[in-house]
């Protein structure tokens, strides 16, 4: 490994409020012989990194996405308050990158006019392009990645290097959970402010685009996430235009309001929900998401915003997902806060707390009548009330949310919607079909086989239990047990029905299969006759018969299917 060092002594300045240490990190006796074990970051299965004990750290020192110095100052003063060693000797990583402090001075030019509205524009590209790539190499080695901001408009360069990475190596999009005060997604048009770090997402979802290589044309598709797999968390101070962006492009977006209304719980099950359990995602952390009690020493603070508690709850569990792919925290500025007061020792406490990661999820109690098929989806009465002291002052904070226990299952929408229009179809093409053989054998006072009607029965049953699980699915109580009790029930009806139309089809005693392939199918005939006519006729019931046992096959097949999804989805929630 590289030897440590700060490629900038601006990283060295002193930050009074802390205890200085050595920014870098010493090594510790277990990784220089390599014999640490990773038991507890074991514990959490990660999806998509293959070398989920390994994080990739790129410490970023930059601050001209914005206009109030200080943000720069961040990493160090994380990592001098021992969060890289905590990472380390704590949690068990190995860990990359960790040794350098990037400034990039030397990407900022002497003169960097204004375009479109944009301050420091050439600076804040040239930069996020060249994170994008620091970040993309850790991120191509299936690392997990800690980006430590830095202003939050390094995100260009950090979920613009993860995107790529992921589509690369797994061949998928990510999603983005972007936590924070702010939106973020101001284009150069819509920004009061000029100010990059206000515009990230628009240039990361392509609502906002240049042509110049050298003020962000880099940024191509690969770079790109869809607004679709985009998911805010804290939202409380959303300028004006960005309000009209997140609404036509019907944005997720969780404010604190909907935070008060239900629960940081429910919020993060419906957000994780949103994305879904096959989506790598990555964190964008803005200490600004923090009320200003946790977190004051940031550049924008907002009042009103999320508990510590709140925020730390959000990490573990985007974490106890197993998707969580790289992450960011952005936004501490150390050198906001009054001479001797704690803010900025607060604020960088708080930092640490949040991108702990904790591997090991306490042991928790599962209510008994509730049941969920994720950790983390679990909708709890929430209850949080913490004290924060900092010198003489001593504040309460509480926030009470008592909201609904509900079940909640994790159905696989595209397979349950095309489960059933499937066997919408079967049931109906063979309700029609026998409708028509009975009244066929009626006009020709013929007697009607008991197997008509009892077909009819059954795919009407079909019908009406599709009904039924369109009215749970809208109730938001569709139960494993139901469809799998249901499933096997018309199974072995439609299975019933399906040996007697086989029966008959291929049966000894007069088969309709040979019947049509010796008088119908052999003899063709043609012209305006009577007997063309009656020809068409019989050719049609033979087609029928084809299709009733081709539809009665899929039904049978789709009906074990069924079952078996429904199985799956129970033993998830098991799990
Ligand atoms: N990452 C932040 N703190 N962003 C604050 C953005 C504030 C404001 N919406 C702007 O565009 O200027």
């Amino acid at each position: 490994m590289a030897p440590s060092r700060l490629d900038d002594t601006a990283i060295n300045a002193p930050v009074p409020i802390y205890k200085k240490t050595n920014a870098v990190v010493p090594p510790s006796p277990a990784s220089s012989t390599g014999s640490r074990t990773f038991g507890n970051t074991s514990m959490i299965e990660s999806k998509f990194l293959s070398n989920p004990e390994d994080l990739g750290v790129v410490a970023v020192g930059f601050s001209g996405g914005q206009c109030k110095p200080g943000v720069d100052a961040a990493p160090s003063a994380l990592i001098e308050a021992g969060l890289l060693t905590q990472l380390r000797d704590e949690l068990g990583y190995n860990l990359y990158g960790h040794d350098t402090v990037h400034l990039y001075t030397d990407l900022v030019p002497a003169d960097d006019p204004p375009h479109r509205n944009m301050k420091n524009p050439r600076a804040v590209s040239a930069v996020t392009r060249r994170i994008a790539d620091q970040v993309y190499t850790q991120a191509k080695e299936g690392r997990l990645v800690l980006t430590l901001g830095g202003d939050h408009s390094i995100a260009i360069g950090t979920i613009g290097g993860t995107a790529k990475a992921i589509r690369e190596r797994l061949g998928r999009e990510m999603a983005v959970i972007w936590v924070d005060a702010h939106a973020d997604i101001n284009t150069p048009e819509t920004s009061g402010s000029g100010n990059i770090h206000g515009m990230p997402v628009s240039f990361l979802t392509g609502l906002a685009t240049e042509e110049d290589e050298s003020i962000f044309g880099w940024v191509k598709k690969e770079n790109q996430i869809s607004l679709k797999k985009l998911v805010y968390i804290g939202l409380r101070d959303v300028d004006k235009g960005e309000k009209r962006i997140l609404r036509e492009n019907g944005v997720k977006a969780f404010s604190m309001f909907d935070i008060d209304r239900h629960g940081i719980g429910r919020v993060m099950e419906m957000a994780l929900a949103h994305i879904g359990s096959d989506t790598p995602i990555h964190l964008s952390f803005d200490v600004d998401a923090l009320d200003p009690m946790w977190a004051p020493s940031t550049g924008t603070p907002v009042r009103g915003g999320l508990t510590l508690r709140e925020g730390d709850y959000i990490c573990e569990c985007v974490h106890e997902t197993g998707s969580l792919v790289a992450v960011d925290l952005v936004e501490v500025n150390p050198s906001l806060a009054p001479p001797n007061d704690i803010g900025a020792h607060e604020t960088v406490r708080a930092g640490c707390s949040l991108v702990r990661f904790p591997p090991v999820p306490l042991p928790r109690a599962k209510p008994s009548n509730l049941v969920s098929n994720q950790r983390c989806r679990q909708n709890n009465s929430y209850d949080s009330t913490s004290t924060v002291t900092s010198g003489s002052r001593s504040l309460v904070y509480s926030r009470r949310v008592l909201s609904e226990r509900v079940h909640k299952y994790h159905w696989p929408a595209v397979q349950l919607n095309l489960w059933m229009l499937i066997m919408l179809i079967a049931a109906c093409t063979i309700i029609g079909v026998f409708s028509t053989f009975i009244s066929t054998q009626q006009t020709l006072l013929l007697p009607i086989p008991w197997y008509f009607p009892y077909y009819i029965t059954v795919s009407s049953l079909c019908v009406f239990f599709i009904l039924l699980l369109l009215f749970l699915i809208f109730q938001r109580r569709l139960l494993p047990s139901i469809v799998m009790i249901g499933g096997f029930i018309l199974f072995v009806l439609w299975l019933v029905g399906l040996v007697v139309i086989s029966v008959q089809l291929w049966g000894p005693s007069g088969s309709v299969s040979s019947n049509c392939n010796l008088y119908v199918f052999s003899q063709e005939s043609r012209g305006q006759s009577l007997e063309t006519l009656a020809w068409l006729q019989q050719r049609s019931i033979c087609q029928s018969w084809q299709a009733v046992f081709a539809f009665g096959l899929v039904g049978a097949v789709f009906l074990l299917w069924i079952m078996v999804i429904a199985y799956q989805v129970f033993a998830d929630d098991a799990v």
